[in-house]
Formats: structure tokens, sequence, C-alpha cells
């Protein structure tokens, strides 16, 4: 019953044996390699356009790397208050931009609004020299509370971004469980909705360690070139990299995956819902949970062996307090979850709040 991160699984047999395969013999390094080659292909092809394609092995090398192009040292990139970027890279965004900012706006579900987006461009940025001003937005899609942006409140978003001359980042650490949950084609909720640079994980979905920065307009990501051999995040044996990704992305195996994480997400909430004493603050559309549970049910689990965390959510709705005897935790799906440990789970959560009710 492994729900702490996504990140605390292997890769998909699949993904595994490309690495194996691609272990045959010698090659071109630091990405002249063939299977490079055809990944840039198969991402132009998935995208439905040219597109410029650098990979890197973690999600934070991604997001510093793509934001130190979309913003100069002295400049705002403004994101959500409870972003990977801001709260979970340990400065590494600013480190790589040199020293640019990185402003957090509060809203439900780690989401950024229209109005919080325009409230915080009338706050910024207003005196020359005195202030910052602010270059880039960065929207984490699924958001860091395991929620959506739909195509139109991507495009509403971006909308206003571009109306004040920002570039936009989209943190797709999760990208393959949000489209897997939308249904739509991947252009459709990224660039023909506005965004120029996508961080699209394969990491958290399947693979054992890559990530594609993709540039829409290529020529804005020429400096990647040099960026990232001087991060030293340009591996030398590129096309081990490659191979994860040209299988993550081969025959749609990255949206079964994805599809997997999130169906084992939708049934779990399904069974905890019956729980008395459970409650969601936020409705699951993709592989994160974030229920309140009553603590005794907490520690029920936890002795049966669950691993999951406590989570605090600055933005939590109005609608929902956490008491002294209540902990929101998060309970994260992946493609390595069985139904059996899903409903396991719920078995033991449900007992638990029996033995509470009995009391
Ligand atoms: C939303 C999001 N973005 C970026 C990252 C960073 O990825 P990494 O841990 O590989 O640096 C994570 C990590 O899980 C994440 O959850
Ligand atoms: C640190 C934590 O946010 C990690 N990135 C995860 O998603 O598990």
């Amino acid at each position: 019953m492994f729900f702490a991160s996504d990140n605390g699984l292997g890769a998909s047999d699949k993904v595994m044996k490309a690495i194996v395969d691609a272990n045959a013999g010698p090659t071109l390094g630091y990405g002249n390699d063939e299977a490079t080659k055809r990944v840039e292909r198969q991402i132009s092809d998935l995208f439905e356009r040219e597109v410029g394609v650098y990979m890197v092995a973690t999600g934070t090398a991604a997001n510093g790397l793509a934001l130190s192009t979309l913003t100069p040292p002295w400049g705002i990139v403004l994101c959500h208050e409870e972003s990977h970027v801001i709260e979970d890279e340990c400065c590494g965004p600013e480190f790589f931009t040199g020293g640019a900012k990185l402003v957090g706006i509060a809203g439900a579900g780690a989401k950024i609004t229209p109005d919080g987006l325009n409230g915080a461009l009338a706050k910024l940025g207003r005196r020359v020299p005195h202030h910052a001003p602010v270059h880039a937005l960065s929207l984490t899609q699924s958001t860091e509370l395991g929620q959506l942006y739909s195509i139109d409140e991507v495009k509403a978003l971006t909308a206003i971004a571009k109306a004040n001359n920002l570039n936009v980042h989209m943190d797709g650490a999760r990208f393959a469980n949000a489209v897997a949950a939308l249904g739509c084609k991947p252009a459709d909720i990224t660039w023909k909705a506005g965004v120029d640079v996508l961080c699209f994980g394969s990491t958290k979905g399947g693979a054992l360690a890559c990530e594609a920065i993709i540039y829409f307009d290529p020529a804005k990501g020429t400096e990647m070139v040099r960026r990232r051999m001087r991060g030293g995040h340009l591996l030398s044996k590129h096309r081990f990299l490659a191979a994860q990704m040209e299988a993550f992305l081969g025959d749609g195996h990255w949206l079964d995956l994805a599809g997997h994480a999130n169906a084992m997400a939708t049934r779990l909430a399904k069974g905890l819902a019956a729980v008395p004493g459970v409650r969601f603050p936020y409705s699951v559309q993709s592989n994160g949970l974030f229920p309140i549970l009553p603590k005794p049910i907490e520690a029920a689990l936890k002795a049966e062996g669950a691993v999951f965390y406590p989570w605090l959510d600055k933005s939590l709705p109005a609608a929902f307090t956490i008491g002294p005897n209540d902990v929101m935790v998060r309970l994260v799906t992946s493609f390595a979850t069985t139904a059996d440990d899903v409903d396991r789970f719920v078995d033991i959560a449900t007992r638990a709040a029996g033995l509470i009710a009995a009391e």
C-alpha cells in the first residue's frame, strides 16, 4: 500500500527493457545518437508541429533550465504559491535563472485563476527601476493538488499572460495524467492554448528518470544547448534518456500507464468516500488524492504498513477545517498501484472508522 508518491516506484517493464536494449554497442554521445533523433521526431509528431526537445534527468532541472530561458535574472516568474517550483526545488529556478524572483499566487487546488493572475500583475512591476518586471507565468498540469486545468482555463490564463508580454511555462511532471484524464490532444492543452514551453515528465509516469523540455517555437529554445551543458544536465550517454522517452511515448504506453494510475485514484476515492469521517476538499481528477482523515484512521493505516504523508494545503477551501483530531494527507497512485492495494487500504480505513463509532 505505497501511496507516498509516484516517485517511489520503479519504471515500467517496457521502459526498463528499452534501457537494456539501448545498452548495445557504441553510439555517439551527448544527444547525437539515433534514438534521440527519433524521440525529437516522435515528440514533434505527438504535438503536431516542429518542436525543440531537450531531455534531462530530473523535473527540477527541467523547470529551472526552462525558466532560465523565459526570464532575465532581474525578472519575476508568477506561479501558484504551492507550486513545486516555488516550494520544492530548493531555489532551483532562482539558481538557474541567475536570480529571478518567484512570486506565488493563492488559489484552491493549487490552481491559478484569472482574477488571481490579474491581481498579482496589478501589484507588480509598477515602478522602474525599483520594481522587478514580470516575465513569465508557470502553470503545473496536473497541479500539486491533483487538479486539472481545462483547455479553456489554460487559454484564459495565457491570454492574460500574452496581453502582458509574459512567456508561459507548464510544469508537466504529471502531464500524462492530465492528458489521460482530460482525453484531449497534447497540442490542444499546450501550444494551441498558449503555452510556450512544456516540461513533459515521464519519470513519475513510469520511466526511470527522463523529462523533456519542449519548446513549441524551437527558436525560443536555442539557448538550452548551452544552458543544459553548463548546468551539468546534458547526459553524455544520452541514448539512455532517449530510450526511456521513446518507450514511454511508443504505442500510447504513457497514456495506458497514466490511465491506470488515474483509475486507481478514482477507485480509492470512491472507497474512501464511503468511510465515515473521511472528507474530500477536492474532487479526484488525476492520480492524486488529498482527503482529510480522522487521526485514528491514519494511525490504523500506518500500523498496517500503508505509506503516505500528511499534506499542508495553504489554500484549503473555507468550507473545510482541519480539527485537532484530523489530518490532511496526500495519496498518490501510480502505474504500479493494484486494485488489491486500493481495496485493502479502504478496508482498513473502514474498520478503523467502525472502531471510532463503537467508542
Ligand atoms: C509537480 C512537480 N514538478 C516537478 C517535480 C520535480 O521532479 P524531480 O523530483 O524529478 O526533480 C516534481 C517532483 O515530484 C513534481 O511533483
Ligand atoms: C517533493 C514532492 O513534491 C515530490 N516532488 C513528489 O511529488 O512526490
